[in-house]
């Protein structure tokens, strides 16, 4: 019974094993080709769905300006190829990467970042693909005139999507500048309450959470949200949190309780083999995820759709799905 919804631990454990030369045999590249280009599949199906089809069929192709938010790790390579492919689509992609706008300074020269290659790669690829990389401070992060906003940088609220693709299952302890402003202004957008407010995307875990324990004070609370191979169980917690604020009898909790719940949930990145399953059946029950991207009908599926985070409170907190 249960173990659907990962730990850090283990999703670390996955991404291992995959990679693992004679066990998988995956390539990072790969592995981030596809989970990216899931993120890029549910930004262009779905997006029209998210903020309501009719609105968003008036609007132009290139008037859909998306901004990735890109952190240090592969969950901003995640972002960068998602970035690409819609760039390539024809959409207008702003891409905020501070890595990697220190690498390119030099700064990082010499092989210091693990992954550089793959990253200076990424970067190319992007800008070749028609995204624009903003510098450091290039962007204004004011969400609701609270200050004087600065004309000549783009913001926040301009954005059609502010992609959130700053940490993933490695994220720890509260966040270190650049990213702590970057997550602050970015969960403060859910407050907005016009129309045609920005939507947020995640990818793979709103950025802040505790991967384990779930949303903190520094959580992004997304619109919608893509899992990569298997959900986290900060994913869980939500549902968890949605139910205790759903019937706590403040209204501010309550707003929390359906902002939580609201988050569309998709799952990307099918990665998992019958091999995988068994090996990791003591950890987590790859099979269940295994076995829902193996309903889908659809030709080369990139992503699933699992509903709404506030629906996991039926499907799964009451059958004890993450029982210890
Ligand atoms: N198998 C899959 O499904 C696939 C997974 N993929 C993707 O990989 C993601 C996991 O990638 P990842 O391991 O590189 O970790 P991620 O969280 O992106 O970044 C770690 C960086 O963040 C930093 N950092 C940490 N805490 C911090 C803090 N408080 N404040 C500031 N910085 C902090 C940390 O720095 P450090 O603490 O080490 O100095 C390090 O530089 C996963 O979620 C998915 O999106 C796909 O690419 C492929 C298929």
């Amino acid at each position: 019974m249960g173990k659907k919804y990962v730990d850090a631990e283990t999703a670390a454990a996955i991404d291992v094993a995959l990679m693992r030369f004679t066990e998988h045999g995956w390539l990072l590249e790969q592995l981030m080709e596809l989970a990216g280009l899931a993120v890029a599949d549910v930004l262009d199906a779905e997006m029209l769905f998210i903020k309501g089809k009719e609105d968003a069929e008036e609007e132009e192709r290139p008037r859909r300006r998306i901004l990735f938010l890109c952190g240090p790790g592969n969950n901003g390579g995640d972002g960068l190829v998602a970035a690409k492919h819609l760039s390539l689509r024809g959409f207008d992609v702003d891409i905020w990467h501070p890595k990697l706008n220190i690498a390119l300074g030099g700064a990082l020269s010499g092989g210091c970042w693990k992954n550089e290659k793959l990253f200076t790669g990424l970067y190319y690829s992007c800008k070749a693909a028609g995204c624009r990389f903003l510098r450091d401070g290039q962007l204004d992060l004011l969400v609701d005139g609270d200050g004087e906003p600065d004309f000549e940088k783009p913001k926040l609220l301009e954005y059609r999507v502010v992609v959130d693709a700053l940490f993933g299952f490695s994220f720890k302890g509260e966040p270190r500048e650049p990213y702590k402003q970057v997550l602050i202004a970015v969960s403060r957008i859910r407050m907005v309450k016009t129309k045609d407010r920005t939507t947020v995307l995640s990818v793979d875990i709103p950025s802040g959470d505790d991967v384990n324990e779930g949303p903190t004070q520094y959580s992004i609370h997304p619109d919608a949200l893509v899992s990569l191979t298997a959900p986290k169980k900060c994913v869980l917690q939500r549902a968890r949190l949605f139910l205790k604020a759903h019937d706590a009898a403040s209204s501010d909790l309550s707003h929390l309780a359906e902002i939580i719940s609201s988050c569309r949930h998709y799952l990307g990145g099918r990665f998992i083999s019958a091999k995988l399953v068994e090996q990791f059946k003591e950890r987590a029950d790859l099979k269940h995820w295994k076995d829902t991207f193996d309903q889908v009908k659809m030709r080369s599926p990139q992503y699933v759709d699992l509903g709404r985070v506030g629906d996991i409170v039926a499907d799964d907190l009451d059958d004890g799905g993450n029982k210890e």
